[in-house]
């Protein structure tokens, strides 16, 4: 058994008449404590994916299990603490809390979970040991997505969700993003998911799943992913 295991999936968005199958019976696995990317044209289902995955909206039919629970089935209830315990979220514009230092930021999420990891830790983890006293405001853009990070670290979740973590940064501020990430699942076996339009960021993944007008293109295993230092794009 995978760690996740996505089966036949189908979410089929309703408007009056119209019906809009967003991802059209998706099958894959994802193994624990890999970098999966998931790349695909805008449109092609990502979004609607990720939040299926994450807890955050149900599928139409088929079956998505994680480490062996059926999350399809998970009643309203259920589906919260999934979502507070078990996913860590990264989107791309770091929804931090404004009056909130990066530290409370933090703090705020490692409160509403079963067993977080400390946050002063989770952020020297992530390179912002000297800036923990800081507003949002006072931190650029590299740094607030560092802060969402560890944010979501904290909660030391089974499934680290990423939402085109590096849409908002330039070039430079999104390779080490990127690293940052590539780094977590390395040095701590965490499983990340990133979800991107951009295909240079495949080399950097143990598994990438191209998708395309909400099906499954191709799937491949890269053996040896290369240091998102020298991806390019
Ligand atoms: N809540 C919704 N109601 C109706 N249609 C939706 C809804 N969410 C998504 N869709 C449609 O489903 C399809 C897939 O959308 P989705 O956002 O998952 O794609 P995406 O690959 O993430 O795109 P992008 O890269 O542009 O964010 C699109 O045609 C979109 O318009």
């Amino acid at each position: 058994m995978a760690f996740v295991e996505f089966r036949d999936v189908r979410k089929v968005y309703t408007m009056g008449e119209v019906k809009v199958a967003a991802v059209d019976g998706m099958t894959f696995d994802i193994e624990q404590g890999e970098l999966v990317v998931v790349v695909g044209p805008s449109g092609s289902g990502k979004t609607t994916l990720l939040n299926m995955l994450g807890g955050m909206d149900s599928c139409t039919s088929g079956s998505i299990k994680l480490d062996g629970r059926e999350i399809s089935q998970f009643s309203a209830k259920e589906l919260t603490d999934y979502r507070r315990y078990d996913i860590g979220f990264v989107f791309q514009f770091y929804n931090l809390v404004q009056n909130l230092t990066a530290l409370e930021n933090v703090e705020l999420a490692s409160q509403i979970c079963k067993d977080p990891l400390p946050a002063a830790d989770v952020l020297a983890q992530v390179g912002l040991a000297h800036r923990m006293d800081n507003f949002p405001a006072q931190l650029s853009g590299g740094e607030q997505q560092r802060v969402a990070i560890a944010r979501a670290l904290a909660k030391n979740p089974k499934l680290l969700l990423c939402d085109e973590p590096t849409g908002a940064l330039d070039y430079k501020t999104g390779k080490a993003i990127l690293k940052l990430l590539q780094d977590t699942c390395v040095q701590t076996g965490r499983t990340v998911v990133l979800i991107t339009h951009n295909s240079a960021f495949t080399a950097i993944a143990n598994r990438v799943i191209h998708i395309k007008e909400g099906k499954v293109e191709a799937m491949e295993l890269n053996d040896h992913p290369i240091s998102a230092e020298t991806v390019e794009w």
